[in-house]
């Protein structure tokens, strides 16, 4: 921030938002090759000394915002080979914040919309796709000094395990209903961010293998959910569980700084149905239950690998 600037109190960030993309990269061979395919909406922030446009109304410092848009295609294009999100967003940071002197830092929100290889008859289509559910998002910040924050993470990944779950021990007083149970569903749609370590771009000598590391998190956190195939593990609580799924995953991944987790406990209540005279209709049984989206509980919490004593 400028002097002036700060004696005003004015922070300036402006971009664009909700800049959709799609990419096909050829598998060669005139369509004989498998091909690649990737959409993505951009959210671009640049925090620039453009005080004047604000303030005089001199626009000669700003990088219009039609620029930036145009910026995200001329880099797709000159994207030859699949490129992972992260690598496209810190290679827009770099070029916003190396590219313009008034332009301090640079963050690039990117979420992709989950198109997957079609599979007929348990082969991968070369060049076939389906949409899928969870997204796959990552938020980028590059610094002119050529700091740099990377984050991923997963929205909408809905699980569910109709057993091993439980819910005892929790403070009863006279506004407490709900009844203590060793058995129960649970169901949730987590919410992950996770962060690198690497903290500069100098740092980034080799390709980084974000997508596969994506697709690494998503097993461990799915596997830490639910447990082995036959035997599963028993849930204490939808806390417990969060806390086990991210020290899996700073356990499992070294340049995974931090995480942070949301998991809305989506609630399945047991169907009982009494008639006036208290005669039961429908009893409960482990069996019937009413899906509820609202009202649902929210847990979530970060974990740090250097707060933590792992
Ligand atoms: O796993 C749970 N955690 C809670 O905090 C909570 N609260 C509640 O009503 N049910 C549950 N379940």
């Amino acid at each position: 921030m400028t002097t002036l600037a700060r004696d005003l109190g004015l922070e300036i960030i402006y971009g664009k938002r909700l800049v959709r993309r799609g990419n096909e990269w050829d598998g060669g061979g005139g369509g004989g090759g498998t091909d690649s395919f990737a959409e993505w909406s951009l959210d671009i922030s640049l925090f620039s000394d453009c005080l004047s446009a604000y303030v005089n109304g001199d626009n000669s410092d700003i990088v219009a915002t039609d620029t930036m848009k145009n910026t995200v295609y001329v880099k797709a294009k000159e994207c030859v080979e699949a490129i992972s999100m992260e690598e496209f967003a810190i290679e827009l940071g770099r070029h916003f914040t190396s590219f313009y002197k008034q332009v301090t830092a640079a963050t690039i929100k990117i979420v992709e919309k989950p198109w997957e290889r079609l599979y007929v008859d348990g082969q991968p289509h070369k060049h076939g796709f389906k949409l899928g559910s969870e997204r796959h998002t990552t938020e980028v910040m590059v610094k002119k000094s050529g700091a740099v924050c990377v984050t991923s993470g997963i929205e909408g990944l809905a699980l569910l395990k109709t057993t091993k779950s439980g819910f005892e021990g929790f403070i009863r007083d006279n506004y407490t209903a709900l009844p203590e149970t060793r058995e129960r569903m649970l169901a949730t749609e987590v919410s992950a961010s996770w962060r690198y370590s690497f903290g500069h771009l100098s740092s980034i000598v080799k390709r980084l293998h974000f997508n596969e590391t994506y697709q690494n998190v998503k097993k461990v956190l799915v596997s830490t959910f639910f447990g082995s195939p036959h035997r599963g593990v028993y849930s204490p609580s939808v806390q417990y569980t969060l806390y086990d799924m991210a020290r899996a995953v700073l356990k499992r991944f070294p340049d995974i700084e931090s995480i942070h987790l949301r998991m809305p406990n989506i609630h399945f209540l047991p169907v009982n149905i009494r008639s006036k005279d208290n005669h039961s209709i429908v009893e409960f049984k482990d069996d019937v239950y009413l899906p509820t989206d609202e009202p649902h509980g929210t847990i979530e919490a970060s974990l740090s690998r250097f707060r933590s004593r792992m």
